[in-house]
């Protein structure tokens, strides 16, 4: 079955506690969704297009030139659909998106073992919330500003990334939303529970095969569920089945998924009610734009943990409480309404903010380089603003700060970032920092009306 048009979004995260831990699953990650998402509409292909059998065209319209178009076919040997793209021009070179071309590969192959292996042609658009790239001044100020989906103006690898994880949602919203497509609704429907461990399963297959390596998967975790403390899956459980194409691919693939035959069961672990931030407080993520990159970051500091185990150990292990300690107090004081005692909260950034220190200074990997202890102190010591820490990977790009939720404290925030010179790695005062328009939000994968997209699609 067919529906006419479906739409499904997925939110961006930010990785506030449990970097680098959670690569072992021995350790857990504090993750939150945030309202901005990626959405993805599919619908019927409109014949004026003048498309011809079996062809999938993919939009991204804020972009130039992003139009992906793609022929798909059935594979012999139960070797799922295979995935084409097709150029206008033998000359042309193609502008391939890996993420876009390797989701509908596995979620077609999917859908082709469950269900039917007669993939209508159909349309689909992918629409992202503005934060999620830096606006440039020429949108600020022309046309396209105000505007809910801004036009950048530029192919989207040149689009500068604020780092709120764009590919997680949007593997995670093509996912749910092909497969609501294509699947009868007791088959699919990205809203139930048991759909979305599916989902969630299937989204990280795609997304860890498009980024050519396994991660912890702690972005597609939270692009479907939204807020959560977690704990990765055994990357093992990924290294049974074979590529799209290749013999037995798309009943490996349905047994992945459905956690059937002998694919064994995903021991990811969600848990969402333990994760909380307090009425009258929230994050602000601050984006530090100064030019600079550390390649490498997680390869060094797991290579520092391979040489000095004991040392490691023992500071993952007090990290981790402290992470734990975080979770915790931000449910204690969310539940004790009312309260406006955030002595512990500051504690606790504290005693994070120490456990990185030390793991930087130790790996020789600036998680947290002085630029960013100068930044957060900074931040910290303003009024209303509870502490802040640096997220993820940690690096120059970004701070996330928990402030209470007041004008002033922003307008305070603001204001320092403003005149703020950032030290990037080559130790110039090139940077500027600025605040994201985004803040925490508990809620995942969300199905949406198609019909309130009709002013952005072709
Ligand atoms: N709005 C979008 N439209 C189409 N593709 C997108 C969009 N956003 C992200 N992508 C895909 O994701 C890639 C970016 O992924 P990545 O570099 O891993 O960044 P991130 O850290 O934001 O996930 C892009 O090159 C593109 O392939
Ligand atoms: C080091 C990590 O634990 C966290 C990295 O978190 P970031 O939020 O920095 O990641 P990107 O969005 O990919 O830039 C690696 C991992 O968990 O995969």
């Amino acid at each position: 079955m067919v529906r006419d048009a479906v739409a499904v979004s997925a939110p961006g995260k930010v990785f506030l506690a449990g970097g680098y831990l959670v690569l072992d699953r021995a350790y857990t990650a504090l993750v939150f969704g945030l309202d901005v998402r990626i959405h993805v509409i599919v619908e019927n292909i409109p014949t004026k297009k003048g498309v011809t059998l079996n062809e999938i065209v993919v939009t991204s319209p804020q972009f130039e030139g992003a139009v992906w178009e793609y022929g798909y076919r059935l594979a012999d040997k139960d070797g799922g659909i295979k995935v084409t793209q097709l150029r206008a021009d033998a000359d042309l070179n193609l502008n391939r998106n890996p993420f876009v071309e390797t989701t509908l590969e596995y979620v077609l192959s999917y859908i082709a073992s469950v269900s039917s292996p007669n993939i209508m042609p159909a349309s689909i658009t992918i629409l992202a919330d503005n934060d999620y790239y830096s606006t440039p001044a020429s949108v600020d100020s022309g046309s396209g500003s105000g505007s809910r989906f801004h036009n950048f103006g530029v192919p989207i690898t040149k689009a500068h990334k604020t780092g709120l994880g764009s590919s997680a949602a949007l593997v995670t919203s093509l996912t749910a939303a092909v497969l609501s497509y294509y699947l009868p609704v007791d088959e699919f429907d990205a809203a139930t529970d048991a759909r979305k461990r599916k989902l969630h399963n299937l989204a990280q297959a795609a997304h860890c095969a498009a980024q050519g390596k396994i991660g912890s998967g702690f972005d597609v975790a939270s692009a479907v569920y939204g807020s959560c403390i977690y704990r990765r899956f055994s990357p093992s459980i990924l290294a049974k089945h074979g590529e799209p194409g290749k013999p037995s691919f798309a009943t490996q693939l349905r047994h992945l998924v459905d956690e059937t035959g002998d694919a064994g069961t995903w021991d990811t672990e969600i848990r969402k009610s333990e994760v909380k931030i307090p009425k009258g407080l929230r994050l602000i993520m601050c984006d530090v734009d100064c030019g600079s990159q550390t390649p490498g970051m997680v390869k060094k500091v797991l290579a520092w943990q391979k040489e000095n185990p004991e040392q490691a150990d023992k500071l993952w292990a007090e990290l981790q409480l402290a992470n734990e300690g975080l979770a915790q107090e931000l449910k204690s004081v969310a539940e004790a309404r009312g309260s406006s005692d955030y002595d512990r909260l500051r504690q606790c950034f504290t005693r994070i903010r120490r456990g990185i220190r030390e793991m930087s200074e130790e790996s020789g990997v600036p998680i947290e380089p002085q630029s960013q202890t100068e930044l957060l102190d900074a931040c910290s010591g303003l009024e209303g603003v509870i502490g802040g820490v640096v997220p993820g990977a940690g690096g120059y790009d970004a701070v996330v700060l928990l402030i209470e939720d007041q004008e002033a404290v922003v307008e305070r925030v603001k204001t320092l970032l403003a005149g703020w010179r950032f030290k990037g790695e080559s130790g110039e005062e090139d940077g500027k920092v600025s605040m994201l328009g985004v803040r925490e939000e508990m809620e995942g994968v969300r199905v949406m009306d198609a019909d309130d997209y009709r002013d952005w699609l072709a």
